[in-house]
């Protein structure tokens, strides 16, 4: 192997920090738009419909070092929602995040500016109660739905519920590390959750090559694209009901180096015959529309056209049945 092929990490010095924060909060917090707009890219999957965000993806924030700053690397991991376990997936996923957090430096605690601490949020602080001594920053999303006056009493809300679940024996400090409200749309003080998270990320020497955004394989990220184009305007009831898997992913042999294509072959899994119809729609025009949205954001992604060839199947139960969620990737 050349010099050249070999990854180049960032300069640093023995102030450098790097380290990892999740994010929580319950469905459509605002956790994936915030990963978004702190590492400035789109590497999460972003959707209307909550309790999409299946896979942990990972967006790296880089900062180089400066003569005013040392640099520092924040590694992102976004998690599904935690929440109230109702089927085997469920309760997977909380295990996953769960593992999750165990792991990380800091936990950013998402609660929207512009609905009520409610029972979701009492259970989601009371998770993190399990986790002594981990720093949680509560981060109040999407203040620019709200004017400034109910952002005050939220804030004062959510320094309550931090008193009332994360002091007591085992925690050190009493409540939320810190306080920070944002908006990922407006670009309000991302900046300063940037900063405040790498204040408290350990020195440590850079965890990934510079500008290596995610290390989500490339795989997953599609079968995500696809799912997510999948969920577009589809009925409440099926969004729970479809994974997707990525059978093979090869360049089209014989092409101009210049002309690149790459062929996808991947398979949305439905529970029932019915939510196969919904999917494909009247002579295959929704799946066809499904194949083109995923396609361009694909193209996107790896900077290379596509040919996608989409499968619908019906995988029974998927939801209940362990080892289909084993295949499935869960
Ligand atoms: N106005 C406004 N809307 C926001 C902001 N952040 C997120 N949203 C919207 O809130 C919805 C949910 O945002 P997501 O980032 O997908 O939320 P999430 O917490 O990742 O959701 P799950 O994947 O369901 O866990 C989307 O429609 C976003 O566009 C914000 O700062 N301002």
């Amino acid at each position: 192997m050349t010099d050249q092929l070999l990854p180049e990490f960032p300069e640093h010095d023995e102030e450098y920090r790097a380290g990892f924060v999740s994010f929580v909060g319950r469905p459509n917090a605002g956790k994936s738009t915030l990963t978004n707009a702190l590492v400035g890219e789109k590497v999460a999957i972003t959707s209307s419909k909550p309790q999409t965000t299946r896979h942990t993806i990972r967006g790296i924030v880089h900062r180089p070092q400066t003569a005013q700053s040392p640099g520092a690397q924040l590694v992102l991991v976004d998690t599904p929602g935690l929440h109230r376990p109702r089927t085997l997936l469920g309760s997977r996923l909380n295990d996953l995040v769960i593992d999750t957090l165990s792991e990380v430096d800091v936990v950013g605690f998402c609660l929207p500016a512009d609905e009520k601490i409610g029972p979701g949020d009492r259970f989601i602080a009371g998770q993190l109660h399990k986790l002594p001594h981990k720093p949680v920053v509560a981060l109040v999303t999407k203040t620019d739905t709200i004017p400034r006056s109910a952002l005050a009493e939220q804030l004062i809300a959510v320094d309550q519920l931090g008193r009332e679940h994360l002091s007591g024996e085992g925690q050190q400090a009493a409540g939320f590390s810190a306080i920070i409200p944002v908006s990922a749309v407006a670009g309000e003080q991302t900046d300063v959750v940037t900063d405040e998270l790498i204040a408290m990320m350990p020195k440590s020497p850079p965890l990934y090559p510079s500008g290596d955004l995610t290390d989500e394989p490339e795989r997953v990220m599609i079968a995500e694209l696809v799912r997510e184009a999948a969920l577009e305007d589809v009925r409440d009831e099926l969004p729970h009901s479809i994974a997707v898997t990525v059978e093979e992913m090869l360049p089209r042999p014989g092409r101009p180096e210049d002309k690149p294509l790459l062929d996808v072959h991947a398979t949305i899994h439905v529970e029932r015959n019915s939510q196969k119809a919904i999917i494909i729609g009247r002579g295959g025009s929704r799946l066809k529309q499904i194949g083109s949205t995923a396609r361009e954001g694909i193209k996107k992604l790896l900077g290379t056209p596509v040919y996608l060839d989409l499968h619908v199947k019906v995988t029974k139960e998927w939801q209940r049945d362990p080892k289909k969620l084993n295949r499935l990737g869960f």
